[in-house]
């Protein structure tokens, strides 16, 4: 097999975007890493650089918003392939997220994370399908989140960008498997990035109190398996036992990489569903012992 490959990361200027850059440079890629701030791509770069294992390795950076404007986005990235060659693995990471109730939720947000999270990730994937169905090879990887595999309080703008990278990538993955391209989608669940710590200024009490349940897990060790995943060319890619759990769970019609893979899906269906009932039930107590406490908490806001 081919060792030196060429690497697109989208948000690769920070958080799981830039440790996934780290990674493939560690295992001796030639990356593009694609964000909007300059000053942040160039820190990540440097950064990226230090990882070096041979000394024709070579990090490019890209300017550009990969939601707003297509033609944009194609024409940065074929510069980019003039410059290192066509692209191997795209990472679509680009993202953001944001929680809130869904009526404190700014309705522009709605759009804009759609725009972000799953437009994002069309435009990229658009720029580079054509080339890698000519090279019949290719890696395409989605980075949704477990908040793509349910849809929990807070995230009524959130889940909905990330659920939606599923149904592209299904679709995405029947009509280019026989041209030997692999699509991977990652379900992440919190991970220790500065997005993370943007989101948690205004995150609600219930979305933290659920989310804990799964723990905050470091964006290393993220990019460790995802890249994995995707090299493997799995399908899904999921990190600690409760993703494991969750996409079991709701793995649904998507494809299987390994009859092993199947076959735990078919043995666990019922047990995990249990499972899954008990925490719903508990989640569904959160919320209803945080609109009590508000209320009680507004009621004696008023005796004063
Ligand atoms: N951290 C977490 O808890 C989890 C994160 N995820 C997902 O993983 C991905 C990365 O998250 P995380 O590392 O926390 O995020 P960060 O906020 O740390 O990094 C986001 C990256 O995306 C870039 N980016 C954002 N918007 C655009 C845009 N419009 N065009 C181009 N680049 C853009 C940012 O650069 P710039 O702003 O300069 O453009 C930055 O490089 C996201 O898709 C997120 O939803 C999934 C599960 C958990
Ligand atoms: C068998 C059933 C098992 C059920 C386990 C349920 C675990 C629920 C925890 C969900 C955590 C959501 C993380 C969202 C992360 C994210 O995308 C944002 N932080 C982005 O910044």
């Amino acid at each position: 097999s081919k060792t030196v490959s060429t690497i697109l990361v989208t948000g690769g200027s920070s958080g799981i975007g830039k440790c996934i850059a780290i990674e493939c440079y560690r295992q001796g890629a030639f990356i593009t890493l694609v964000a909007r701030n300059e000053e942040k791509l160039l820190q990540a770069k440097k950064e990226v650089e230090k990882c070096a294992i041979n000394d024709k390795q070579v990090v490019l950076c890209i300017s550009v918003d990969v939601s707003s404007d297509y033609s944009q986005v194609e024409s940065v990235i074929k510069q980019a392939q003039e410059k290192l060659g066509p692209v191997d693995m795209l990472v679509n990471c680009a993202g953001t997220s944001m929680s809130g109730k869904f009526e404190e939720v700014e309705v522009d947000r709605f759009k804009k994370l759609m725009e972000v999270n799953y437009l994002g990730s069309v435009y990229p994937t658009r720029a580079v399908i054509t080339t890698m169905k000519e090279r019949r090879m290719g890696r395409i990887m989605f980075v949704s989140s477990q908040a793509g595999q349910i849809g929990l309080f807070g995230y009524t703008a959130y889940s909905p960008s990330k659920f939606a990278l599923r149904g592209l990538a299904e679709s995405l993955q029947m009509e280019i498997k026989p041209y030997n391209i692999y699509v991977t989608v990652a379900y992440p669940p919190d991970t220790d990035t500065p997005g993370l710590a943007e989101e948690n200024k205004t995150k609600p009490l219930e979305t933290r109190l659920i989310s804990e349940t799964s723990g905050v897990c470091q964006p290393e060790q993220v990019a460790k398996i995802v890249v994995r995943d995707a090299v493997q060319g799995n399908f899904n890619s999921s990190v600690g036992p409760d993703g494991y759990m969750l996409s079991a769970l709701t793995c649904g019609m998507s494809p299987v990489t390994s009859i092993t893979e199947g076959l735990q899906q078919i043995v666990t269906m019922g047990l995990f569903r249990t499972i899954a009932l008990f925490y719903l039930g508990s989640f569904d107590s959160i919320v209803r012992r945080c609109m009590i406490q508000r209320e009680q908490s507004k009621a004696a806001d008023k005796r004063e």
